[in-house]
């Protein structure tokens, strides 16, 4: 699907409303190459296959994880056992991935965003990581009245992880649950001095699965009011009616979302092809101001 797997080169996207680049490498590695599901897989280097054993486990257990959250979740929004289960089933094709992030640290006098503000498009994503750096913006719900959300770092916990909700979540639920606007700023004091590593697996629904809301009596029968806000297409804000949306296959949406950040659906500049394309010098800044508009959200 699409060509959103391996390397992204540092700075090779934008990171802020300035278009100042982000400041992290990152590999994607799709379930479906290492898990023989993929017809075409992405050419790899040696090292990954030698790695292969480490990979499956890990995607075994990630997506064993984040089913086990599924289950919680399919409980309390009423669902039909095994609803959300048959959704993200481990060996049909979909657009699961694990990507590994390297953000090295950054001139004190010259902090910046590592990676822009987004929220992931798929289902549930787990974010393994030892120094801070995350940032959540908290929604209206949890702001004392009259105060603005301010960016809040998440402290990751010695054997935990972290759970984002994603956008596809969002759609299934309609906005019962929300997908989390975050970024990655230079991990906070005496952290800042260190290389900070990050390993994600993202759970997304299978190609096949269409992004539609479920049937519930959790889940709201009409949109009402749509959740406006900035990025994403559900989270909070200050609500608007919502328009008719064309019903797409899970596999439609992540290539869509993939293209949009890389300015390939219609705007943009196509500067985020990890490498190809137009680089961010070349750009003008109300170009690099436009590929921000339009992309978003994470890759
Ligand atoms: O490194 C992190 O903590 C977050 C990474 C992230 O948000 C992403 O890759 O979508
Ligand atoms: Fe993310």
């Amino acid at each position: 699907m699409g060509s959103y797997a391996g390397y992204k080169g540092y700075g090779a996207s934008v990171a802020d409303e300035l278009g100042r680049r982000d400041r992290n490498e990152f590999y994607n590695i799709p379930k479906d190459d290492f898990l023989s599901i993929s017809p075409t897989p992405f050419a790899h280097p040696q090292i990954l296959h030698n790695k292969k054993s480490l990979i499956t486990s890990f995607t075994h257990n990630s997506h064993t994880l984040c089913t086990l959250l599924l289950n919680h979740l399919n409980t309390h929004l009423h669902l039909p056992p095994l609803t959300l289960q048959n959704l993200h089933k481990l060996a049909n094709p979909s657009g699961d991935q694990i990507r590994l992030i390297k953000a090295p640290p950054q001139p004190p006098s010259d902090l910046r965003t590592s990676l822009g503000k987004h929220t992931d498009f798929g289902s549930l994503t787990l974010l393994f990581n030892r120094l801070g750096g995350l940032q959540i913006l908290p929604p209206p719900s949890l702001i004392p009245e009259g105060q603005k959300a301010e960016w809040t770092y998440v402290k990751p916990l010695p054997g935990h992880c972290i759970v984002n909700l994603g956008d596809a979540m969002s759609k299934f639920t309609r906005g019962v649950l929300r997908s989390n606007i975050h970024r990655v700023v230079s991990p906070p004091g005496e952290q800042a001095e260190y290389e900070r590593w990050s390993v994600v697996y993202f759970m997304r629904p299978g190609d096949d699965v269409a992004l539609k809301p479920l049937e519930s009596d959790a889940i709201p029968k009409t949109e009402g009011k749509k959740m406006g806000g900035d990025i994403g297409g559900w989270i909070w804000g200050e609500g608007e009616e919502e328009e008719e949306e064309e019903e797409m296959t899970a596999k439609e949406w992540i290539l869509l979302q993939a293209l949009r950040l890389r300015g390939k659906a219609g705007r943009g500049n196509g500067v985020n092809e990890y490498g190809k394309g137009k680089g961010i010098d070349e750009m003008s800044g109300e170009e690099r101001k436009k590929l921000w508009d339009a992309s978003g959200r994470g890759i």
